[in-house]
Order: structure tokens, then C-alpha cells, then sequence
């Protein structure tokens, strides 16, 4: 350690010291403090305050914070030293601030300065604050010891920038099985977008590994602080494309100190919405489908289930047969309940399409129902005979149950599933209508709505219905909705979504270059931009990615380049790594080089492996084989519901999302990947789930996507 590092790490020595002791006298103070469970109003308040002085001390007790970074504001004459960690600190005597929290105002400094001399500023309530950054510098505390202090930024050296060094670090350590925060290194362009303000639907284009799940999890912990008068945890939701995916990211948000936010899949979501009226058909034969080698996989176009069911031109078909429905939703004839006595349908009418215009059409058709009772009561008052009333209310009662009979109650499903068949249609849906949708979707549809089951791509519809029948219940609101993998989502779903959220305050992450569910995704942004007003819309660009080395980087880039026009290649951090080794091996060798593979791997600096296949069978038969000679691997299939790291066995296509020290891709063959646009895209996911090792077997013609004499990246040998 030269003399400069040696006194920097002395000084933060001490004040950790400080630090320290102060933080554990207030939580001693607090956890003495009985917890008030009685009346008083103020005492309660009290009580809140104190819960949450023991909730951030309790985090900041074993990392007080990561950062530092020296700031004189203009007009102060001398910079002071903020410390930057993931819960505040007061000091309980003066009331400094002896830690910020990352999320105030005064903290975005610490990320957004990117160096040189000039004056930096950061936006604060009370306006735009300028000054000086003198000194931005990495802490590494664990368990109250101070393990690391790194320097990125000092103004009194000569080299200004801030330096990757920390960061650099932090990307060659290694994963365990779950996602992690990254509070400590968030970048300038990534807290843009956590900052972001939060009546906006921003739109987030990031190239594989840019960081777009770890960024959107922290602007939902930045938009708890920032506005939290107004957004409630419980209220705030983040979609992922499946459950596994869910448990992997699971960790993050309590890392950050944030709880209760939901986090589902917009299937679980749209069933529960749904009460759960309908089934899902199994996904293991969609996927299958979809994902056949090559000529067996049917053409995407707007004709697929997916697409065309997705579409905001399915939205308008499904306006129009609702509004259809809604003109006549009424019964045609007067409704006498007993000889003589006689509710005019006039006054139904008038009840229906005047003074309930305001309700959704279902509510309508109950509050119309609950008038006609009370009508009917009024009328049965008039009667003064004791056993004719009685008489009469039981007659009456079952004429109206006739009368109702011709007034079906909708359910989303019931309604829906009526357009798809000939049977039990009003008037005002003709059959003709059907002549809107491609023979084979009505037919496929008819099939799966007899066993009350449905395709994902029904879900939207469904929901779409169910509000326009019943509205939406203010408590299914949100205040904010995040949609990872969002290149997989229809039109048609967040349209729906928008229903659903306060001021479309939406974080919307994506990449097209990982659309590998073209059959129901989107292939531009611009798809969902048009939603929403321009002026309440935000699109980012994110291209650096932070996952892979360079080498894996380049690679995956040539990938996409092969199959793609126009791709969105990623930028590297300059981190350097093993070359990616494609290594050819015969159909009886193949098992032993696997198996060779993860031993050489693990023996190395992995410790999370993936062996990589086309598809859930050969996944399934990759599994096996394994296990026989010993191998104990976790065989990924569409239903897992956790993910338990160590090696994994997998199809490509469940790979999205998901990161591994190590990556095995099996096949890569002419067979298996073509130069298509599809199996560039699945391949390019593959490779971008590795973070330092990418390995490639091929075993017969090596697929056209890849380019082996790239020298400087890629290599034929098997290590020594
Ligand atoms: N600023 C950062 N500092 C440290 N690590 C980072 C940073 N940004 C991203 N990472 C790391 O890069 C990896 C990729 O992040 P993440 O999974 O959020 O990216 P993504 O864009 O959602 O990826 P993909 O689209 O490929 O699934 C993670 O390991 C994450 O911790």
C-alpha cells in the first residue's frame, strides 16, 4: 500500500469507528425503548418514527455505507465529506446526516459525476445546487471492518476521470443463485432512469446485461423514497416473464431495504384479476412448438394466435362487439309481474341507458335488477290481502327470475367464448363477425374454450372484457408498474395495464434483440410509445453491458450481426477475459466433453454453470445422461418455480433473463441454429448469460451464426 492509499485507509478507519459507535448506541437506545402498542395518537406516530430508526439502523449496522464523495457547494468555502450507504444515519446530538441515503437528492451526485474539473450539480427541492467534486472514493465495509478503499475520482490528480476500477472489480466477482443490488456502482445513464420522475411511462431499450432488471428494481426503492406521500409499496407491482425468474430476483428489493412490493407474472396476475374463471392450456406444447429446430417451427406473423390476438386491432374488434352488445343489452319486452301490473320497457330503457350510463355494464344490469325489485315491492304494498301478497311475491318472484333469463349476466369468459361459437349469440353479434378472425384461431379457440381453457394470449382479451363488464375496483390500482422483458409483451396487455395504473407510471425494459417470443412480442417500441401522450413519455437507450467480459461480448455481437440487419450491438466494459472456446467433438465423445467441460470449469472460478441445450427434450435427455455417469445437475424446465444455482441444465430459451459464471451451449450446429433471424436471436440470448466463460460444442456443421476465426476472441483448444 503506497503512503497516500495508507492514510486514506486510516482515516476511514476511524471514522468508520465513529460511525460505528454511534450507530450502535441509537439502536441500543431504541431496542431498550418498549414497543407502544396503546392508544395515544402521538405516542403511535412516536412508535412509527422509532420502528423505522430500528428498521435502517438494523441495515446500516453491518455496511454504514459504500461511498464517499466531497462536495463544496458553491458559496460554502470548503467541501465536506458525504457518506453515501443504503439507509440514512442522523447523528442524534447536532442532527448531521452521518450517512445519506443513496436515494436523497445530494447522493445523485455520487453517480452522475463523471469527473473533469468543471462544477457538478444535482437537483434538490429547493432548486438546482451547484459546487465542486473534490474527492468521489469506494468503501467496502462488511461486518463493520473496513476491507477495501478505492479512489475513483480526485481532484488533485492528474488523471480526472472517474475510473472503472471499482466497477471492474465488483463484475469479476462471482454469482451464487440470486440477483444482486448494485447501489455501490450504479452508473450515470443507469441513474437516470432510476431518477427518473414517476408519472412517466418510460420505455427502456438495454442490450443484454445492460443492467435493465437490477435498474428497474432500484427505481422502485428510489420511487418509495423520493415520493412517499403519494405511491405505497403493496401498490407498486414488477412483472417477469416466470416464476423461476421471479425467485432469482427475489433478493434484491430486501437488499435495498424495500418490502412488500408484488412481484407475479402477468398470467398469475390476470387469473387472480379473472377469479380464476379460467384455465391455462398447457405452455410445455406451446413452447415446444415454437421453439421446433428450424422448418418444424410455424411462420410468425400477424397471424399467429400470439399477434393477432395481441394487437390493438383485436382491442377495436373487441370494442366494437362490446359496444354492439351494449346498445340491445337490455330486454326487449315490458316486464309484468302479475296480471294488470305492468314496469314499461321505456322505463327499463331509461334506467339502464340514462340513469346508470355511468356504470359498467354488468353493475348496470344489477343496479337496473335491484330497481325492479324495489318496483316490485312497491307494487306488492298496494296489495292489501295477506295471502294473495304472499302468492304474488312468490309469483312475481319467479317471473322475474323468467324475464332475467332473456338478460344473460356476461362473465369475461362467458362473453368471449360466445364470439368464438355460433351458439347463444344476441342479435347484435352476428355471426358474420367471426369473418374478423383467421379461420384457424376460431377454431384452435373453440377447442380450448370447451375445456375452459385458454391460450396467454387470451388473457388480455379477458381482462379487456372483464373491465369493460365490471370496471375496475379502486383497490386493484397501481401506483407504479414495472415490465421486464417487455419485447414479449402484446400491445394489447399493457393497454390493459394502463387501465390498471395511476397516471401510466410505467418502467417499461426490454430488448429486441432478445425477442425470441416474436409470436406474441413486439418489433418496435413505438407499439407501446403510442399509447401514451408524448409528453408524459421517456425512451432510454442503454448499450454498455456490464454482464459479460469483452471477449463473450464480441462474440454474441458477431452472433447477432450474422442473423439480424440492423442489430443493437452492446458495448463492453473493458473487462478481459478467457477467449470463447468452440470445441468439436463427435456424437460419442460428446457426453465425456461435457463432462470434462464442468470439471475443468468448477475446478476454475465458476461456481454457477449452465449447460446449454436447443430444447426442453434434449435438455430432459442432457439431464439424464448426466446423472447416469454422476453428475448431479438441476434440469431447468417451464415449470420451475426456484432457482437453485450450482450447474443447470436448460433449453435456450428459458436462459432469458438468468446469468452463470460459466455457460456450456451444446449443439451449435447448422442444425440447431440457423442463420435466421429467430436463431440468431436465441443463440444471442445463450451467449449473453455468461459472465466469464462461454464454451460452445459442436457436433457436425458448426452453425452459419458463428464465426470461429475472430482469433483474438475466440479459440479451439480445450484448457490445460
Ligand atoms: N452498475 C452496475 N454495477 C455492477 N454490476 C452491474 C451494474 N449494472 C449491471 N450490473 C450487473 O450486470 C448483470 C446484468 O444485469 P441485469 O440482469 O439487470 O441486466 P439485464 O439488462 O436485465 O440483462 P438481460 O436483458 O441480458 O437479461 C448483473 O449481474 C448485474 O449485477
Amino acid at each position: 500500500m503506497d503512503t497516500k492509499t495508507q492514510s486514506a485507509y486510516q482515516e476511514e478507519l476511524q471514522r468508520l469507528e465513529q460511525t460505528n459507535k454511534e450507530i450502535d448506541k441509537q439502536l441500543e437506545r431504541l431496542r431498550a425503548t418498549p414497543v407502544y402498542y396503546g392508544p395515544d395518537l402521538t405516542e403511535q406516530a412516536l412508535e412509527v418514527l422509532r420502528e423505522n430508526g430500528r428498521h435502517n439502523l438494523t441495515k446500516a449496522i453491518d455496511e454504514p455505507y459504500f461511498g464517499r464523495l466531497d462536495f463544496e457547494e458553491t458559496g460554502t468555502g470548503s467541501p465536506s465529506p458525504l457518506y453515501i450507504g443504503k439507509a440514512g444515519v442522523e447523528d442524534e446530538r447536532t442532527g448531521r446526516l452521518l450517512v445519506i441515503d443513496w436515494r436523497a437528492p445530494v447522493a445523485s451526485l455520487f453517480y452522475s459525476f463523471t469527473g473533469g474539473l468543471d462544477a457538478a450539480s444535482y437537483d434538490s427541492p429547493d432548486g438546482i445546487i451547484d459546487g465542486l467534486v473534490y474527492l468521489k472514493r469506494n468503501l467496502v465495509v462488511r461486518k463493520q471492518i473496513l476491507q477495501r478503499v478505492v479512489d475513483t475520482y480526485d481532484r488533485n490528480e492528474d488523471s480526472l476521470s472517474v475510473g472503472d476500477e471499482f466497477l471492474l472489480y465488483r463484475l469479476g466477482e462471482n454469482k451464487d443463485n440470486k440477483l444482486r443490488d448494485i447501489v455501490s456502482t450504479i452508473q450515470a445513464e443507469q441513474d437516470r432512469i432510476i431518477r427518473a420522475a414517476k408519472n412517466t411511462a418510460l420505455i427502456i431499450q438495454g442490450v443484454a446485461g445492460s443492467g435493465k432488471t437490477t435498474v428497474a428494481l432500484h427505481r422502485l426503492a428510489f420511487l418509495l423514497y423520493q415520493y412517499r406521500e403519494q405511491v405505497r409499496a403493496e401498490r407498486m407491482i414488477i412483472f417477469a416473464p416466470n416464476s423461476m425468474f421471479l425467485d432469482y430476483i427475489s433478493g434484491v428489493l430486501p437488499e435495498l431495504g424495500v418490502g412488500n412490493i408484488q412481484q407475479s407474472t402477468f398470467t398469475d396476475w390476470a387469473l387472480d384479476v379473472l377469479d380464476h374463471e379460467v384455465q391455462i392450456a398447457d405452455q410445455e406444447i406451446t413452447l415446444q412448438r415454437w421453439f421446433a429446430l428450424g422448418s418444424k417451427r410455424p411462420p410468425v406473423d400477424d397471424q399467429a394466435p400470439g399477434r393477432f390476438k395481441g394487437a390493438i386491432a383485436f382491442k377495436s374488434f373487441l370494442d366494437d362487439c362490446l359496444n354492439r352488445l351494449e346498445t340491445t343489452y337490455v330486454p326487449t319486452a315490458d316486464f309484468s309481474p302479475w296480471d294488470g301490473v305492468k314496469l314499461p320497457i321505456a322505463t327499463i330503457r331509461e334506467w339502464f341507458f340514462v340513469e346508470n350510463k355511468h356504470y359498467p355494464m354488468i353493475k348496470r344490469r344489477e343496479r337496473v335488477v335491484a330497481r325492479i325489485k324495489r318496483w316490485m315491492e312497491i307494487q306488492l304494498e298496494k296489495v292489501w290481502e295477506q295471502s294473495l301478497k304472499k302468492e304474488l311475491k312468490k309469483k312475481s318472484a319467479q317471473k322475474l327470475r323468467t324475464y332475467l333469463t332473456g338478460w344473460p349476466e356476461y362473465t369475461a369468459f362467458t362473453f368471449y367464448k360466445m364470439l368464438f361459437t355460433d351458439k347463444g349469440r344476441p342479435d347484435s353479434l352476428p355471426v358474420e363477425l367471426l369473418q374478423n378472425i383467421p379461420e384457424s384461431i376460431v377454431a384452435a379457440s373453440a377447442k380450448l374454450f370447451k375445456k375452459k381453457e385458454v391460450g396467454l394470449e387470451d388473457l388480455a382479451p379477458l381482462l379487456y372484457i372483464h373491465t369493460r363488464l365490471h370496471g375496475i375496483s379502486s383497490d386493484r390500482l397501481f401506483d407504479h408498474v414495472v415490465i421486464d422483458e417487455a419485447q414479449d409483451f402484446s400491445p394489447f396487455q399493457v393497454a390493459v395495464l394502463d387501465a390498471y395504473t395511476r397516471n401510466s407510471s410505467f418502467t417499461i425494459l426490454g430488448d429486441l434483440s432478445q425477442g425470441i417470443h416474436a409470436y406474441q412480442g413486439i418489433q418496435n417500441w413505438k407499439e407501446f410509445s403510442s399509447f401514451f401522450q408524448e409528453e408524459e413519455t421517456g425512451y432510454f437507450e442503454l448499450e454498455r453491458s456490464y454482464r459479460s467480459t469483452m471477449e463473450i461480448i464480441q462474440f454474441a455481437n458477431s452472433v447477432l450481426q450474422r442473423g439480424v440487419s440492423n442489430p443493437l450491438l452492446a458495448v463492453p466494459v473493458f473487462r478481459s477475459g478467457n477467449k470463447v472456446r468452440v470445441l468439436q467433438t463427435s456424437l460419442k465423445e460428446r457426453l465425456t466433453l461435457v463432462q470434462k467441460a464442468i470439471t475443468s470449469l468448477l475446478a476454475g472460478t465458476s461456481s454457477t454453470v449452465a449447460v446449454v441445450a436447443r430444447t426442453e427434450k434434449q435438455a430432459q435427455e442432457l439431464h439424464d445422461a448426466l446423472t447416469l455417469i454422476g453428475i448431479e445437475t438441476n434440469l431447468i424446465t417451464s415449470k420451475q418455480r426456484v432457482y437453485r444455482g450450482g450447474i443447470s441444465v436448460l433449453p435456450v430459451y428459458l436462459t432469458k433473463g438468468l446469468e452463470f459464471d460459466a455457460v456450456i451451449l451444446m449443439d451449435v450446429t447448422a442444425e440447431h441454429y440457423e442463420a435466421t433471424l429467430m436463431d440468431a436471436k436465441l443463440l444471442y440470448v445463450g451467449c449473453t448469460r455468461a459472465l466469464h466463460e462461454l464454451w460452445l460444442l459442436v457436433t457436425g456443421d458448426i452453425s452459419p451464426l458463428v464465426t470461429v476465426d475472430q482469433s483474438e476472441i475466440t479459440t479451439t483448444e480445450f484448457p490445460k
